[in-house]
């Protein structure tokens, strides 16, 4: 089968867009699990974070699925989000519009660019959820808030949470950042395990000034990656919970793709949290795959311009981050 991509990123975590509206793509639900892992792989021509599939939405200006590079698919994605928000806003000629998602339809806009020729979208990221059984994750208690669990680690203590995808955060400073340690624990909760049964987004945050955080993710589906959208979005929160950070106040979310902004908004007691980024487009391809067979080739490629203006952003990111984070 033909089928044509764009390859884009937000903050250095990459997708392939596949529209399957204008193409009139109809695959089952096993050709897109398949789809993601043949078209993902690293060792491929392509290689992504995960697939984004475009869909007729009844109920809003488009619908959102999003596929795990291991063929997993998520209830959310915050930075393919906004990728997907790109998309549908320019094939409608809007900079507005609904996106509906596993759980939610969720509102999403163009922005101001965050530096010149960075084509920058917000996201509504919603629902969030503190029940324990909304991730999973099996602990005999209900919510789980800065509190150690003594499987993964003696002295880390984490928060727990679904937005709505399911994320476990851990405050932590520059030394827990070296070694192993995210990776381990990283591995055990999403690897056959009692605690998540359907694993779990880790997440390490650093606090650098009022204002400005640092999050590392090993994404549950994929491993480590440059940034996870929705994962930067829960860790503000839990910095804002803790006190670290102010709820309605931008949030700067450095990562090893870049940088976000992120604003928790708060009320009664319900949480929304808008994340703002760039949506930027790599290339267009046409593959020719054969899922039997599981090859593909790549008929055409066709590079955009956009990736140098994105770089001189995250190189600025980057060099602030080195004054933060020493070693
Ligand atoms: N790996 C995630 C899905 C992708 C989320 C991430 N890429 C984001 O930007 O939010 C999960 O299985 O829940």
């Amino acid at each position: 089968m033909q089928i044509k991509l764009i390859k884009g990123h937000g903050s250095g975590n990459d997708f392939l867009i596949i529209d399957e509206i204008s193409n009139g793509y109809a695959f089952t639900e096993k050709e897109r699990a398949d789809l993601a892992k043949l078209l993902c792989n690293r060792q491929s021509e392509l290689g992504a974070d995960g697939i984004l599939f475009v869909m007729q939405s009844e109920n809003a200006d488009g619908r959102m699925r999003v596929f795990n590079a291991d063929g997993s698919e998520a209830s959310m994605c915050g930075n393919g989000l906004r990728l997907v928000a790109r998309y549908v806003c320019e094939q409608l000629g809007r900079s507005k519009a609904v996106i509906e998602t596993m759980k939610a339809n969720l509102k999403v806009s163009k922005q101001m660019e965050l530096e010149k020729d960075i084509h920058t979208y917000q996201v509504e990221i919603s629902p969030v959820l503190f029940e324990l059984k909304a991730l999973p994750l099996n602990l005999n208690k209900p919510t789980l808030y800065n509190e150690r669990i003594e499987e993964l680690s003696e002295d880390l203590r984490f928060t727990a949470l679904a937005v709505p995808n399911p994320h476990l955060i851990a405050i932590v400073e520059t030394e827990q950042l070296q070694g192993d340690l995210q990776n381990q624990l990283s591995e055990k909760v999403n690897g056959p395990n009692e605690l998540f049964p359907d694993g779990v987004n880790v997440s390490f945050v650093k606090h650098l000034q009022p204002g400005n955080i640092y999050v590392r993710t090993y994404e549950r589906g994929v491993g480590f990656t440059n940034a996870c959208g929705t994962a930067m979005s829960a860790s503000t929160l839990v910095t804002c919970l803790h006190g670290l950070n102010t709820f309605e106040e931008v949030v700067n979310v450095f990562n090893n793709g870049g940088r976000v902004q992120c604003v928790v908004h708060q009320n009664e007691g319900k949480y929304t949290i808008d994340l703002i980024g760039n949506a930027t487009y790599l290339y267009n391809a046409t593959v020719n795959v054969d899922l039997e067979q599981g090859a593909f080739t790549v008929s055409s490629k066709m590079e955009l311009m956009e990736q140098s203006s994105y770089e001189k952003f995250q190189s600025e990111a980057q060099r602030y981050l080195k004054t933060e984070i020493k070693g």
